[in-house]
């Protein structure tokens, strides 16, 4: 056996977050059923499931945005290196600038190109000088692949630019603040079949320096930007694995009904 592989398939299989017995109760609404899983480091992990079957409240659980939902009660555990997310003395906005996140509609706040990119790193007090701050940016927006775009316009509205370039926009401002994992709500379903293209080679690129974590309806999508896939049902996690495995060969008969198209 080649140490060398052994060494790197560890680094690989390394987990960034994982997650035991989460449940979710939306008031008396059951909608996340104790779910085991591992978020692996400098992956990218799709869940796909057929609509109202978690995806997203699951999704929601990894950066706690579901504190701010007031019927949600999350139990169970979730860790990110180690750490318990739900400490009481983790400050959830902190924890969001480590753990971002991308909506399905951009949503670019009503300010200039640099202030949208600006504002992380300035609230969390990241940067020292006006200068460094202007560097946080440019690197920003090359690394969301907008920078040859936008740079002559910093000063534009975000608001003004195209959809695909918003959420272009909207991954600068979450790779700003340097997260070690990022959430992505269906980051393409309001965009063209070009733009949709630029953000998926994109998500390949960020996956270089973090998690990214995708929930998408389109099974193409998972099957093109992720190394690994979780598959929901009516609350559950049904299987996880291998992004290939999971499309040529699932072990659950309901994995197999929903990428064949009989449920969904
Ligand atoms: N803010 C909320 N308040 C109350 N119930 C909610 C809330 N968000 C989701 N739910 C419920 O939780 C369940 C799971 O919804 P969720 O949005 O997580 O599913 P999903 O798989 O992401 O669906 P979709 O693919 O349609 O976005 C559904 O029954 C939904 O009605």
């Amino acid at each position: 056996m080649n140490d060398m592989r052994l060494t790197e398939r560890a680094v690989t299989e390394k987990a960034k977050m994982s997650a035991r017995g989460v449940q979710v109760h939306y008031g008396t609404n059951h909608a996340l059923k104790d779910v085991d899983v591992d978020i692996l480091d400098k992956t990218v992990t799709a869940f796909i499931g057929p609509s109202g079957c978690g995806k997203s409240t699951f999704l929601r659980c990894l950066n706690r945005m579901n504190d701010t939902v007031a019927s949600a009660r999350v139990t169970g555990k979730i860790e990110m290196d180690g750490q318990d997310i739900y400490d009481p003395r983790v400050d959830p906005v902190q924890l969001r600038a480590k753990v971002g996140m991308v909506f399905q509609k951009p949503n670019p706040f009503p300010k200039s190109i640099y202030d949208n990119v600006a504002y992380g790193p300035k609230i969390h007090g990241l940067t020292r000088s006006k200068a460094e701050l202007d560097e946080v940016v440019e690197s920003s927006l090359r690394k969301a692949a907008l920078w040859n775009e936008v740079k002559d316009r910093l000063a534009a509205p975000g608001t003004g630019l195209s959809g695909g370039q918003q959420q272009r926009l909207c991954i600068a401002r979450a790779v700003a603040t340097s997260p070690e994992v990022l959430l992505m709500d269906e980051p393409c379903s309001a965009l063209d079949p070009i733009a949709t293209a630029q953000v998926e080679e994109l998500i390949d690129e960020l996956r270089a320096q973090f998690s990214v974590v995708i929930v998408t309806h389109s099974m193409q999508q998972a099957a093109r930007v992720s190394q690994r896939t979780a598959f929901f049902h009516l609350g559950s996690l049904v299987e996880y694995g291998e992004t290939g495995t999971i499309f040529t060969s699932p072990r659950d008969p309901r994995t197999e009904s929903y990428i064949t198209g009989r449920i969904g």
